[in-house]
């Protein structure tokens, strides 16, 4: 058993397929477009947003959200996992038609009660759309900062990496990081080496969400390597959407080895038919990694993450008695 920790999970894309259905089933929709057999039915990057989208307009109010919150960390605590930071999206909390204020409460709340029944530790890091353009990812810049929780400790953007430019975000991150949060950016994962650089140069980030196609410039591996920028590393879902072929090419042993920090993440566990425990053990089997390997890319997700001192040495401390969790 090795203690886990979670750096990259969108919250939405983290409701089963068993909740979506239960979700429906209380608002009297019909889901069978995205869901067959238990399980989400996508056939590339942009089906697969469509599907995410749908699933999210299933949770209205806080109480949907403190449930799928809540749901989500009790099945991370079941596996081991002692930290969870999970992207949270005011836009889809609004298109849902509820007021991005109970969207955080309601997750919140559901954090609170994971918390106090398994003891695991989560935040939340806000996003904007990158396809919804650079207004409304610096409205969703600006929301979180004027609207500060304490649970809210980063902002990043999602969305389709094809769209638009980092240097069209610059002043939605300036505002983000100006106010104190940890700033990360999803990048090379649909579009290549270059994207990541640019995202580094214009936006500034301590970590990049994937990052994984850096691998195609060593220069840049070695720029990532040197300014020991955190690659949130989602193995299961590169291979789902063909980002790469195989686990046996996937880029996460030759990272490492070049001296980048490397950690492991779910990015949205049932559409991408995986979990926190498989990608460890997906680490384990494809890319040479033993329990000491595995509890070290835990060491460094909690030591990258947006969290106080105080809770960073908390959950640090749990990793050397191996405390296990609840
Ligand atoms: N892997 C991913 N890339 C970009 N945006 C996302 N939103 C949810 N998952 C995502
Ligand atoms: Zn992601």
């Amino acid at each position: 058993m090795v203690l886990k920790a979670e750096i990259h999970c969108h919250i939405e894309g983290a409701a089963s397929p068993a909740l979506v259905e239960g979700q429906a089933r209380k608002y009297g929709e019909d889901v069978s477009a995205i869901i067959r057999d238990g399980s989400y039915v996508w056939s590339d990057f942009t089906s697969f947003l469509r599907a995410f989208d749908v699933a999210s307009m299933l949770f209205r109010d806080a109480d949907d959200y403190a449930l799928l919150a809540e749901t989500y960390l009790r099945e991370l605590a079941a596996q081991d996992a002692i930290y969870s930071e999970f992207f949270i999206s005011t836009d889809h909390a609004e298109t849902a038609g509820l007021d991005p204020a109970d969207y955080i409460y309601g997750l919140a709340e559901g954090m609170e009660r994971a918390r106090n029944a398994l003891g695991i530790e989560s935040r939340m890091i806000a996003t904007g759309l990158r396809h919804k353009g650079p207004e409304a990812v610096e409205e969703a810049a600006r929301y979180i900062v004027d609207n500060p929780h304490p649970l809210v400790t980063g902002f990043g953007m999602a969305g389709d990496e094809r769209m638009h430019h980092p240097s069209d975000f610059v002043r939605a991150f300036d505002i983000a990081r100006d106010a104190g949060l940890g700033i990360t950016v999803h990048a090379g994962e649909l579009v290549g080496a270059e994207s990541v650089r640019d995202a580094l140069d214009h936006l500034r980030p301590t970590r990049i969400g994937h990052g994984v196609r850096a691998i195609e410039d060593p220069d840049l591996v070695k720029r990532l390597a040197d300014e020991e920028i955190i690659l949130e590393v989602c193995p299961g879902s590169n291979i789902a959407l063909g980002v790469f072929p195989s686990f046996a090419a996937h880029p996460f042993p030759r990272l490492r080895d070049a001296g980048v920090t490397v950690t492991l993440s779910a990015d949205d566990p049932p559409f991408f038919y995986t979990s926190l425990a498989r990608e460890y053990e997906i680490a384990g089997e494809h890319f040479r990694m033993g329990e000491d390997a595995l509890l070290n890319v835990t060491r460094a997700s909690i030591e990258a993450a947006y969290v106080d001192e105080a809770t960073r040495e908390a959950l640090l401390a749990r990793l050397r008695v191996k405390m296990p969790v609840g």
